[in-house]
């Protein structure tokens, strides 16, 4: 049973930005870990902020524990969010917590809204959250700006989870930090996940930062998912073309897609003139695509809990190297 459904969700900002988000579909189990990787501009932000309602959805629904928060308007989505069962963690935690407020305060804000604590029961939560994410409470008078940039995610996740959420949705929540902070960022993430059960959604560019800590991962490219599946599996032994340059060009993550160099996996760049129809939009990149590509959109293919959205899903991989030449 999935706690949280996306399902064909489309997203634009206005006529001029185009679809930003097109016919993403994804699903998240109590106490799992899904991570979504894409380049910059992708939609991943998009993503997060249309699954808790933060941006209006035009084709597609989200669901999550039973309500379809992408029916929900006014009054009801307020009251939705109020109960704090899915949490935003931003990358930029100077920039989303408010500086004039106190540790304490900014981790008691999601309490306060949801009501029905007493003073003394949401202390106690304040300093509860705080504990279990490393901080000493005696950090609780200080301001943002008066902490590191570590310890400061680390406020930003106790006031994610001291409202008992069940879905952290974290958007590149280490990536402003230093290579041990991060690291600490994310080994903490993974203790959250095993001590308090919660799903969390990781949103990432960057591979290595995934690899260790989802279960599953999802590749956007260009506003769609080309790619879902377990993290091994996906990594190891990706299905599409984009997939496959993006983990060639990861070598850290330890895998070794195809046996290949990320050289024949390498975007054409010859295909401008390609139509942007309703094809693959990694058509005019991929040195494997066929016109046919650009304009006829992928099949989603589901085997074993494995998606891949590219016509050449059987048989790309036995053309690299014979493909490189010609195509790129
Ligand atoms: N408020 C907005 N108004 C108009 N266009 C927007 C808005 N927010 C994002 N976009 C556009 O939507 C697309 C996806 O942006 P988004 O921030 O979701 O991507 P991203 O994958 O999170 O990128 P990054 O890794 O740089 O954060 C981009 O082309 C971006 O310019």
């Amino acid at each position: 049973m999935s706690l949280l459904e996306v399902d064909g969700l489309g997203v634009s900002y206005g006529r001029r930005s185009g679809r930003v988000l097109s016919g993403v579909s994804l699903s998240v189990r109590p106490g799992e870990v899904v991570g979504v990787v894409g380049e910059t501009g992708s939609g991943k932000t998009t993503l997060v902020r249309a699954v808790v309602g933060l941006v209006p959805a035009d084709e597609g629904r989200v669901t999550f524990d039973g309500t379809e928060v992408t029916a929900l308007r006014g009054r009801r989505l307020r009251a939705f969010r109020r109960t704090g069962g899915m949490q935003l963690v931003f990358q930029d935690s100077l920039r989303s917590l408010d500086p004039d407020l106190t540790v304490a305060a900014i981790v008691a804000e999601g309490l306060t809204v949801a009501g029905g604590l007493t003073r003394s029961e949401q202390a106690e939560r304040v300093d509860e959250a705080l504990i279990r994410v490393g901080l000493d409470p005696a950090l609780g008078t200080r301001r943002p700006g008066q902490v590191s940039g570590g310890q400061r995610q680390r406020v930003a996740l106790a006031r994610a989870i001291a409202v008992r959420p069940k879905v952290l949705l974290c958007d590149e929540p280490a990536s402003a930090l230093d290579a041990s902070s991060r690291n600490q960022v994310l080994l903490l993430l993974d203790r959250l996940r095993r001590e308090l059960g919660v799903a969390i959604v990781m949103i990432s560019h960057d591979l290595t930062s995934l690899a260790g800590l989802v279960d599953r991962v999802a590749v956007l490219f260009g506003g769609r998912l080309v790619e879902q599946g377990p993290v091994g599996e996906v990594f190891g032994d990706p299905a599409h073309p984009y997939t496959a340059l993006l983990v060639a060009s990861a070598p850290s993550i330890g895998a070794r897609p195809l046996g290949r160099s990320a050289a024949s996996l390498r975007p054409a760049r010859d295909r401008e003139s390609w139509p942007h129809g309703g094809g693959c939009r990694y058509a005019p990149l991929c040195p494997f695509a066929t016109a046919d590509c650009a304009v006829e959109p992928p099949r989603e293919e589901r085997a074993d809990g494995r998606t891949v959205a590219c016509h050449h899903a059987e048989t790309w991989s036995d053309l690299v190297g014979q493909t490189r030449g010609a195509l790129t």
